[in-house]
């Protein structure tokens, strides 16, 4: 059966809506809440050395600083892409750190106007590294001034209006730029040819994880086992940011319960306190995949009838829950709708119906 997708109107009841980029405070989000900025600057590691995993852009980073470094020269422009959570602040830092220069952080929604970043680019020191969080959401006009202070280190600061206006070109010191983005293909191509070094920051492998959340439970004076911090980095969505704020809560759960040691059977119970699984799907998660399963057979299913199965806008299933889904090889979105994949009947411990015989053989179900 197909269920159709023609229904756009605002579902009711269920789960409180939620802000269509991450969803009611989940403990799964990818981007920062106000605990994790308030706790993130003692957890970041501040070399190279101590930064986990990304072996091939740790590598490659460390050639070029060491180069810039060797010729006395400022680095390169460096370009970070990658999911929230994957350490590009944290990259950035190290930059700076590692050339021994000051950093200066910004993001593109900050610069709304030409001038804003005039003021900044003006006010760089020499070798100063200028981090620029979200930089796809900048201005147009100050993304046109930013190629110009890339390439020649000068910007045009345009002053009066109309045809008296001049340009009055402004002389910059030599600086880094450290661009940030979570969307690399959203940049424009003059943009992103501008930096002489650019990294996909990866999602982070289970074993890499642990290693993380090891060094952050030592920094936080906490006890753990090599299973506790498996059990942690299993539910973590490889993503170092979720790591460290699960950690925290089994941390309180571990006070609580246990004396504050944290081993597989306490961290596996604190995170089904918070209903997030041994997958790391969280609850939002489990109620799509839930409807999709129990309600409609496991699809096709249209993605507006989906949302309203589970009381959600349709952007908070598309954007929130369905990107880690797909990813994890759970749901498919297909050019008929959504499709439950075999690995998601498993997961959820449910059997999947015997197939209809007009199902069997149909091309492409799951490859869209
Ligand atoms: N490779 C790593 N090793 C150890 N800890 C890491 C690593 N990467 C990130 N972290 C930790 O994860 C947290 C989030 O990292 P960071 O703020 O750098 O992510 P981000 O990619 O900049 O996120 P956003 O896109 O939301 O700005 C930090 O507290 C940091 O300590």
């Amino acid at each position: 059966m197909n269920w159709d997708d023609s229904s756009k109107g605002t579902p009711g009841g269920g789960l409180p809506p939620t802000d269509a980029t991450e969803g009611p405070d989940r403990l799964v989000a990818g981007s920062a809440d106000g605990e994790d900025q308030a706790v993130e600057a003692a957890l970041r590691p501040k070399s190279l050395d101590e930064f986990v995993g990304q072996e091939r852009v740790r590598e490659q980073l460390d050639l070029v600083l060491k180069a810039a470094l060797a010729r006395g020269a400022t680095a390169d422009h460096v370009l970070l892409s990658g999911a929230p959570g994957l350490g590009k602040t944290t990259l950035s830092m190290i930059i700076a750190a590692e050339m021994g220069a000051p950093i200066r952080i910004t993001s593109g929604p900050a610069i709304q106007h030409a001038g804003d970043l005039a003021a900044i680019l003006s006010s760089l020191q020499e070798g100063e590294v200028l981090f620029l969080d979200e930089i796809h959401r900048m201005s147009r006009p100050a993304e046109e001034m930013l190629y110009m202070a890339m390439e020649d280190f000068r910007v045009d600061v345009i002053v009066g209006k109309g045809p008296g206006a001049t340009a009055i070109p402004l002389e910059l010191p030599p600086f880094t730029l450290v661009g940030a983005t979570t969307r690399a293909g959203l940049l424009p191509p003059p943009l992103r040819d501008r930096f002489g070094f650019t990294a996909q920051m990866e999602f982070y492998e289970p074993v890499e994880l642990e290693r993380v959340i090891h060094r952050s439970a030592h920094l936080l004076d906490l006890e753990i086992d090599a299973e506790g911090a498996a059990e942690i980095a299993g539910r973590s969505r490889g993503t170092p940011r979720i790591a460290n704020r699960l950690l925290r809560r089994v941390r309180d759960y571990a006070q609580v319960k246990a004396e504050g040691y944290i081993n597989r059977d306490i961290a596996s119970a604190a995170l089904q306190v918070y209903e997030v699984d041994e997958r790391g799907l969280d609850r939002l998660d489990r109620a799509v995949l839930g409807a999709l399963l129990k309600l409609f057979g496991g699809g096709p299913v249209g993605l507006s009838t989906l949302a309203v199965a589970v009381g959600e806008e349709r952007e908070t299933v598309e954007e929130v829950a369905e990107p880690f889904l797909v990813r994890e090889g759970l749901l498919a979105r297909t050019p008929r709708g959504r499709v439950a994949t075999p690995a998601a009947w498993a997961h959820l411990g449910l059997a999947p119906p015997p197939r209809s015989p007009g199902a069997s053989g149909q091309p492409g179900l799951f490859g869209a």
